[in-house]
């Protein structure tokens, strides 16, 4: 196992009205494809945020890279995907090399000038997500699929250590989610960067990840994502609230 890049311990969270976490450990080492599955509501966005730091948990701690999340300076280690970067308005007349181009900003600041080797950079994380050839295009002129990609080379031109997703394959049509899941398991394993998801994509992101973490308010099971199929129809019912039955898809293809 590599090294602890993310510890989450004993950490809950309350809205006003919604109790949305209960008691999570959860530990997030250098190398892991983790992606959190679990029913509509049950808090998987929560714990993104706060991973990120910008909510702050009722109770618990968050370590990130061995430091407490409010003390963790070097936000470019952690790129950011969210879950609504592709309702960006693509009327807007940016281009592609334009929107990559923009994740610096976080480090230069608005007023500072982009590195000198900044095409370089934006040329590399183009490549990274097999998107090179469309740098000159308009972000509004490319598909949901592709306009995901650009925003995940525009979240990895800060060279993060890690990088997290909610849900990136909303917009992606189905034919090409598969691709999609490829590209992030090319950056897992020839990158070498750790990658965090939120999915409700289980049968296509299983070839690709690393791990699973099933969480519904609490987690009901996270480790290898072999071990999963090992979950008991008990743990199963506890997880997502109501009867489930596995389908094994292999089985489905052959008979
Ligand atoms: N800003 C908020 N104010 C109050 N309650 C909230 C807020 N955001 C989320 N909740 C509630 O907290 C719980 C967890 O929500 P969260 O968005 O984390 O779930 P999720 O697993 O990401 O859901 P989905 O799969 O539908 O996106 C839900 O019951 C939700 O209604």
């Amino acid at each position: 196992m590599g090294s602890p890049l993310i510890n989450l311990h004993n950490i809950s969270y309350q809205y006003e009205q919604t109790k949305a976490l209960i008691d999570i450990n959860l530990t997030i080492a250098e190398g892991d494809f983790l992606a959190i599955i679990g029913p509509n509501g049950s808090g998987k966005s929560t714990l993104l945020k706060i991973i990120l730091g910008l909510l702050k948990p009722t109770s618990g701690e968050v370590l990130l890279f061995g430091k407490p999340v409010n003390q963790f300076k070097e936000k470019e280690r952690i790129g950011y995907v969210s879950q609504k970067s592709n309702s960006f308005n693509t009327g807007f007349p940016a281009t592609v090399t334009e929107v990559v181009r923009s994740g610096l900003v976080k480090k230069t600041g608005l007023f500072h000038r982009y590195p000198a080797n900044v095409n370089k950079q934006v040329r590399q994380a183009l490549k990274s997500v097999g998107m090179d050839e469309y740098s000159m295009k308009n972000i509004g002129d490319l598909s949901g699929g592709q306009q995901q990609r650009v925003f995940i080379a525009r979240a990895l031109i800060s060279n993060p250590n890690v990088l997290i997703l909610d849900e990136p394959t909303v917009g992606v049509d189905s034919k090409n989610v598969k691709s999609f899941y490829n590209m992030l398991s090319h950056l897992n394993r020839e990158h070498n960067i750790t990658i965090v998801l939120v999915t409700h994509d289980v049968d296509a992101v299983s070839k690709s990840i690393s791990h699973v973490a099933c969480l519904n308010q609490r987690i009901h099971f996270h480790g290898f994502k072999n071990e999963m199929d090992q979950m008991s129809d008990e743990q199963l019912e506890a997880w997502y609230g109501h009867a489930v039955r596995k389908v094994d898809h292999q089985s489905e293809v052959k008979s």
